[in-house]
């Protein structure tokens, strides 16, 4: 979908572009501004009942060099974001800078390193070679194939692809074809890249690949990347630090961990062969007990016959529960900390159950 973002517009604005290559490299105080600054962002869709506010009144800055993962559910407003972002949609209020340059002012300077890929894909030549695409690419971006032949070998390698280097993409698993997508997306040296769902269609080993090299890329060459994504293991495994969007709005902005640590849902799970439905009534009058398992075949914990029971309790409630379990003649054999998932901060922060999957793809 999103060929090369920067050449797409330049095409269209090559006139006013032309004025515009400087490009700054410092803030007024000497500090490099971030890769992309969005502040007051709006977006509304069709006019009168019909009328959708997609994004609404939105501020995020990206950090050169870091991996945002950017998390909502069913029409929060993310591909909005991202493609007001990327110019393709022009937003009502608010401006976009990216590596410091407005994008309202000069387009061609603000969007010569960057690239995307949308909606998981990007449209490669399948008639090409997977080598003839990135050369093409990176000639798209201005950039000479020959000079970055060294980088081209670099990325078929970390992703897996010089053996099919030579082979038409048509020829390729999708999974194969999804990894040539992102390679041509990083074949002309973009400095920021949007990746929309790049994990989509591959396999465990393919996903865990891609991520281990977007991490490279951005630890060793400073590559900032934003990318979406459903798959909360994607994010939580490659992104410094997570946006979550609802109705429009960023509901929270922090690293993995701060989000979970912000998270009320820090938990113990005791496991006895005590616990009965008497037990359970006892602790559910004074604490928040959030699941009850019984070990029916003694494959899950503990042995056959005993209860696990998960209950909300962080700090001094702890040493309650435990004169409780006490007191109720419990004897306990195992006790664990359940801490937060992304996935819980997600359904805390949107009020959305489920997954972050906005059309129930699959990975
Ligand atoms: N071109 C458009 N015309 C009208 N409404 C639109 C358009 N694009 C998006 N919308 C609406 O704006 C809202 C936000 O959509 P957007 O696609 O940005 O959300 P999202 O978070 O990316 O969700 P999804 O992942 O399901 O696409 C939705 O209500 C959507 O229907």
């Amino acid at each position: 979908m999103a060929r090369s973002a920067a050449s797409d517009r330049d095409d269209a604005r090559s006139d006013e572009a032309r004025s515009d290559d400087a490009r700054p490299s410092e803030e007024p105080g000497g500090a490099s501004p971030p890769a992309l600054a969005v502040e007051g962002v709006s977006k509304r869709f069709r006019d009168g009942e019909e009328s959708v506010l997609a994004v609404d009144d939105v501020g995020l800055t990206v950090e050169r060099g870091s991996v945002v993962g950017l998390l909502g559910p069913n029409g929060a407003g993310k591909t909005t974001l991202i493609k007001c972002a990327l110019g393709i949609v022009l937003p009502d209020a608010g401006s976009v800078r990216v590596f410091g340059t407005d994008v309202g002012d000069g387009r061609r300077a603000a969007y010569a390193d960057v690239d995307a890929m949308l909606e998981g894909a990007r449209n490669d030549y399948w008639r090409l070679t997977v080598r003839e695409n990135l050369r093409y690419f990176a000639t798209i971006a201005g950039v000479d194939p020959d000079s970055v032949r060294g980088r081209h070998d670099r990325l078929l390698d970390r992703l897996e692809l010089t053996e099919k280097a030579d082979t038409p993409v048509r020829e390729l698993s999708r999974g194969m074809k999804q990894k040539v997508s992102l390679a041509s997306v990083l074949a002309g040296g973009a400095e920021l890249v949007f990746l929309d769902e790049p994990t989509l269609g591959l396999d465990v080993e393919s996903s865990r690949t891609l991520r281990r090299e977007l991490r490279r890329l951005a630890r060793e060459e400073g590559l900032t990347v934003v990318l979406s994504s459903h798959d909360m293991d994607v994010v939580e495994a490659v992104c410094d630090r997570v946006v979550m969007m609802a109705n429009g709005r960023i509901v929270a902005d922090d690293t993995v961990a701060a989000l979970r640590s912000g998270t009320e849902r820090d938990a113990v799970r005791v496991v006895s062969a005590d616990i009965d439905d008497a037990v359970v009534a006892t602790l559910e009058e004074r604490f928040d007990v959030r699941a009850v398992e019984t070990d029916r075949d003694g494959r899950d914990h503990g042995g056959a016959g005993s209860t696990a029971v998960e209950v909300a309790a962080a700090g001094d409630e702890l040493y309650d529960l435990m004169d409780a379990l006490r007191e109720a003649g419990v004897t306990v054999e195992d006790v664990e900390t359940v801490r937060p998932d992304l996935e819980d901060v997600f359904v805390d922060r949107t009020g959305t159950e489920g997954d972050a999957n906005p059309r129930g793809r699959s990975p």
